[in-house]
């Protein structure tokens, strides 16, 4: 999307036609800096250190790793390397898995001469792919938002609340749950969204509105806590959040604290919803609190705090007593139940299985392949 009127994705491949750019979101709000991925390694360390994060996003940095990786050692052994080291750099996301499951089914059966160079073909996919899915949950999360703004009287605004940031930073551009979002502010629909900041990593107070603000959309960064007094009292007139990974019966794993937000939401009245590519749905996993693994981060990010100091500084402070032992689950799980839809690229879903597999047939066949 928009940087102060400038177009950006949040990865690319760069002229010399094989390295990759990247913002690195470790430096937003504070600093805009383009990191270059050089090597398999590079990608490995972007997607666990979260120099890039989000599904899609990681997936599509998954994707060029692999090609980097087929210009260093293209051979079978390589190929499997590169595969085993990347698919663990973070373990809830199933895009990650995804495109690399992509990018090994388009190597593998061909000759290691010709693997660099499909690979970069087949990451180009994947990205360009990720661009047009966004453009289609745009499209049918609009509707979402034009129903309850025909319901407003002349100049009321439709107030989102989402959580983390599944924004175009979260993807290749336009965002996930953001992207419904962007459409209706250019769309001219009055629109402003409550931002979550979303401890501890504050993907909400350093992404989410770092890059609403850079579009001219109108938004609110608030306090995690703070959602559900919002929505007792008529503030919220739907939630849209992200998703790393849906089970096949509905289930939606999302940033710690989405299944709280979701229960507000239930207990309010308020329509909760989830954006996600399909790429992002898992027919392997039946139940999604039972079967989907909860990434545990270190403890630094919940004790630690980094800001800008009044006279421009960069500074980390400890914010929790040395000593005091920290727990940091990234993710939750919200039961189906708690969802009203799922926004995707083919329509506005019912979470459930079936409808699931009515609208993705094509993925619940792969899923039968070993
Ligand atoms: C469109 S996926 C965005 C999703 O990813 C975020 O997690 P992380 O920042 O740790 O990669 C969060 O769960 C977002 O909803």
């Amino acid at each position: 999307m928009k940087v102060d009127g400038k177009h950006f994705r949040s990865i690319w491949r760069e002229r010399d036609g094989w390295s990759v750019g990247a913002i690195d979101q470790r430096q937003l709000p504070h600093e805009f800096v383009v990191a270059r991925l050089v090597s398999c390694e590079d990608a490995v360390v972007a997607i666990r250190d979260m120099l890039v994060r989000g599904a899609p996003l990681i997936g599509a940095t998954a994707a060029y790793g692999m090609a980097l990786a087929m210009r260093e050692d293209a051979s079978d052994a390589g190929l499997k390397r590169a595969y085993d080291t990347l698919v663990v750099a973070r373990p809830t996301a199933i895009n990650l898995k995804w495109a690399l499951d992509e990018m090994r089914a388009a190597l593998a059966p061909i000759d290691p001469v010709e693997r660099a160079e499909a690979a970069y073909a087949r990451a180009d996919e994947i990205v360009e792919q990720d661009v047009e899915i966004n453009r289609g949950i745009a499209g049918n999360g609009l509707k979402l938002i034009e129903t309850i703004a025909a319901k407003k009287k002349p100049g009321e605004t439709v107030n989102v609340l989402t959580h983390c940031n599944a924004g175009w930073l979260a993807t290749v551009d336009w965002g996930t749950a953001t992207a419904p979002i962007y459409l209706a502010h250019e769309r001219g629909i009055k629109i402003h969204v409550w931002v979550d900041e979303t401890r501890p990593r504050n993907q909400g107070a350093s992404l989410t509105a770092w890059e609403l603000g850079h579009h001219g959309v109108p938004h609110t960064v608030i306090p995690d806590n703070t959602g559900g007094h919002l929505m007792q009292h008529g503030m919220v007139d739907l939630a849209i959040v992200g998703t790393d990974r849906v089970a096949a019966n509905g289930d939606v794993c999302n940033k710690i604290g989405t299944y709280l937000k979701a229960l507000a939401a239930h207990d309010n009245g308020v329509p909760f919803y989830v954006a996600l590519p399909s790429p992002t749905i898992d027919f392997a996993v039946d139940d999604g609190i039972r079967d989907i693994p909860i990434e545990q981060r270190s403890g630094t990010e919940v004790t630690d705090m980094t800001g800008r100091t009044a006279d421009g500084r960069l500074e980390t402070v400890r914010i929790v007593p040395e000593g005091s032992p920290v727990a940091n689950y990234a993710f939750d799980v919200t039961p189906a139940r708690l969802v009203t839809g799922l926004i995707t690229e083919r329509g506005v879903l019912k979470p459930d299985r079936a409808s699931l597999a009515e609208a993705f047939p094509e993925r619940v066949a792969a899923r039968s392949v070993p």
